[in-house]
């Protein structure tokens, strides 16, 4: 579904993402991982054309969008939510989501603006299309609450609910349990598995490395803007460089210690 060779983003004289090769298959889960600063939101914002790549190609259903503009890439099938909530916190859950859908309509500001027929049928629709996706992510009740007077984590829930409305073939969820407690952590772990289930592909980039170990079915690893692994979510926090980047030299992990189960450094300390 996603093809992506070579990629290098330079911000003067720093490389936040050099050379990297992904790809993601229809129907994948797939964890971003990588300490603070390791190039993931960067990753995230070339494949979304917020940022255009120095070098390396972008295939998504083998067609290159690399250089591509934000929406034309968003129609295109990718949605994506922010590490930070952006939400139009004095309308209504179900205006906020409605906007996923902006640019996707046929009918022109005009048609709007003199109330046509064919803007009010669309109209309709996206209202249709958008309690859908609310109901997806389990805000029913809620359309008509202000975003802003949502807990925190519903408030992602409406962010993940706008990323949906347009039923996105590819969706990028950057960092969406930040900020949770358990119970969040959880209800968003079952909400990606629906998600997926409805016919998504999804990407999400994460610090939770316990939940995303028991969620995703591939994990690549940034480090400084490489990637240093891409496998088996097991496999990958077993890497001798995967711990090392996550808690420094494997030679000073205390091999001494005897506890009797063994606990994987990097999903212990997250
Ligand atoms: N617009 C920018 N201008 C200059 N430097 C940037 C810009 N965006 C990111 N960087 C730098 O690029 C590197 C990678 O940043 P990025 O935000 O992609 O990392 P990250 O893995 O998402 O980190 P975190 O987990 O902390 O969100 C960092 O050193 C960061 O300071």
């Amino acid at each position: 579904m996603l093809k992506v060779k070579g990629i290098t983003k330079r911000f003067g004289g720093l490389t936040a993402v050099h050379a990297v090769d992904f790809e993601v298959k229809q129907g994948e889960i797939v964890g971003l991982i990588g300490p603070n600063g390791a190039g993931k939101t960067t990753f995230f914002n070339i494949l979304t054309g917020i940022y255009k790549a120095d070098e390396g190609t972008i295939d998504f259903e083998n067609k290159p969008i690399q250089g591509l503009a934000p929406f034309r890439i968003a129609k295109s099938g990718m949605s994506r939510t922010f590490q930070n909530i952006r939400l139009l916190k004095d309308e209504t859950v179900l205006e906020n989501v409605k906007v996923g859908m902006f640019g996707r309509t046929k009918s022109g500001l005009w048609s709007a603006i003199l109330g046509m027929r064919a803007s009010r049928v669309e109209e309709e629709q996206v209202a249709e299309l958008s309690l859908k996706a609310i109901e997806l992510v389990g805000l029913n009740g809620f359309e008509q609450e202000l975003a802003g007077s949502l807990s925190y984590g519903n408030q992602r829930r409406v962010e993940i609910a706008r990323a949906l409305v347009a039923n996105p073939k590819l969706l990028l969820l950057d960092e969406p349990t930040a900020g949770m407690n358990a119970q969040e952590t959880k209800e968003v772990d079952d909400l990606v598995r629906k998600i997926r289930k409805n016919g998504t592909t999804v990407i999400l980039i994460e610090h939770n490395v316990g939940m995303v170990v028991g969620l995703c079915d591939r994990l690549v690893v940034l480090d400084h803007g490489e990637k240093i692994a891409d496998g088996k979510p097991e496999q990958v926090i077993a890497h001798p460089k995967v711990i090392e980047a996550y808690i420094g030299k494997t030679d000073e992990i205390d091999e001494t210690d005897e506890s009797e189960e063994e606990v994987n450094p990097i999903a212990a300390n997250s």
